[in-house]
This record gives C-alpha cells, sequence and structure tokens, in this order.
C-alpha cells in the first residue's frame, strides 16, 4: 500500500461519523477522497460547509449541497487532514494554503475528527515547514518578527490564498508549546491565521496504517 491509500484508507474510515445534518469539510488530497467516500453516503447529509474553493468544487461534481457557514449555524462534524499531528492531536496545518477557513470552520463544529497517513503523527510538531497566512503589505514586518522568536520564514511565491493573502512557510521552529506559540504567531499585525491547530485541536485522529487504521482520541 502506498501513501495515498492509507489516506484513502483514513478518509473511508470517517463515515462512520457521519450522522446526519450539515458537516464541515477540509481541504487536501486525504480530504479529497472523503469526498468521493461521502458521495456514497449523500442521503445521510442535508449539505456540507467547504473550507476551499478547490472541495466546494469537488463536493458539487458529487451533487452535495455546499451551504454558507453564515446559514448553517453550528456544526457537528468537520473532517480534515493535518501535515503533522502530535499525540495531543494538536496539527499543523496549511501545507494547502487553506488554513484559515479551515480554522474557521473547526472552530464551528462540536466534533474535529482528522485523516491522515501513520507518516502525520510525531513527537513533536515543527519539521513541517509551519504555514503562516499574511495580509500582502505585511509579509516583510511578519517576516522579521517571526525571525526575532527563532523561526526562519520563506514565502510561497506565486501561491495566493482563497481571501486573497500570502503564505509564509517558516521552517526550523521546535514548537514545544504549541498552544502559546499559536497565540504569540496570531498576534503579530498582519497574521490572519497560524498553521498551528492547538487552541482548537483534533478531538479524533483516524491514521491509516499498513496494519489497518489506528484511532487516537483526545483525553
Ligand atoms: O491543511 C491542509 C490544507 O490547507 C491539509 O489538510 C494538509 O495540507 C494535509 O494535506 P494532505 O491531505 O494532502 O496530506
Amino acid at each position: 500500500m502506498n501513501q495515498d491509500d492509507l489516506k484513502r484508507q483514513a478518509a473511508k474510515a470517517a463515515l462512520d461519523y457521519v450522522e446526519g445534518g450539515v458537516i464541515g469539510v477540509g481541504t487536501g488530497s486525504t480530504v479529497n477522497h472523503f469526498i468521493d467516500a461521502l458521495a456514497t453516503v449523500k442521503n445521510r447529509i442535508e449539505g456540507a460547509v467547504s473550507s476551499s474553493e478547490a472541495s466546494t468544487q469537488r463536493l458539487r461534481q458529487h451533487g452535495i449541497e455546499v451551504l454558507d457557514l453564515n446559514a448553517a449555524g453550528e456544526l457537528s462534524l468537520y473532517v480534515d487532514g493535518a501535515d503533522e499531528s502530535n499525540a495531543r492531536l494538536e496539527l499543523i496545518k496549511g501545507g494547502g494554503g487553506a488554513l484559515t477557513r479551515e480554522k474557521i470552520v473547526a472552530a464551528a463544529s462540536a466534533r474535529f475528527v482528522c485523516i491522515a497517513d501513520e507518516s502525520k503523527l510525531v513527537d513533536r510538531l515543527g519539521t513541517f515547514p509551519l504555514p503562516v497566512e499574511v495580509i500582502p503589505m505585511a509579509r516583510s514586518y511578519v517576516a522579521r518578527e517571526i525571525v526575532q522568536i527563532g523561526g526562519t520564514p520563506a514565502w510561497r511565491e506565486g501561491f495566493v490564498t482563497d481571501n486573497g493573502n500570502l503564505i509564509l512557510d517558516v521552517h526550523n521552529l521546535q514548537i514545544d508549546a504549541p498552544a502559546e506559540l499559536e497565540t504569540r504567531i496570531n498576534d503579530i499585525a498582519g497574521v490572519v491565521t497560524v498553521g498551528i491547530f492547538a487552541l482548537r485541536p483534533a478531538d479524533v485522529l483516524i491514521l491509516g496504517s499498513t496494519q489497518g487504521n489506528k484511532t487516537l482520541t483526545r483525553d
């Protein structure tokens, strides 16, 4: 089984958490497998709130109604992938650049089920470069502030988020206190969202492995 097979295996298992109503849907290759699986049970749900233009397009291609979050109220479930997770289900997200909408939809959901292949589970967050969405005019200022806290920011040149902003990918951070760093980076003027999901971590992590899926829950 290759990595994509493991992502598909984890994505299919997330269907067990789909109980009806409107659900939140994240972004990325693992979520694409989830959307494809969701299409087979689409009569079970009333529709989806999407975290990106790409996921919206895929949901609609499957005939799944996409609703505005403002019209949906609290969501019972959010399903999304991750770039890294620790054992506390604190995450790094944003490899696909959709972190801001992902964080909003996760915050608006009662339960967050994260789906990934087993390579995403790490002892300490930070090997994956940490994405930070920034307002374009603040790019250099935010980069200087991030250097002050020990990171090495790299501008994701040529990439514009669905919100019209830029991404800095921050290398060389050893993230020992994810929630504190999330707050600290979010507090820099010009930062829209940092890709640490520790203040609102996942509730369930389904990891596709060659021995089957492993499921972790937050204590
Ligand atoms: O945060 C994300 C997008 O912004 C994705 O969830 C993350 O990058 C994982 O992607 P994939 O499922 O393709 O490995």
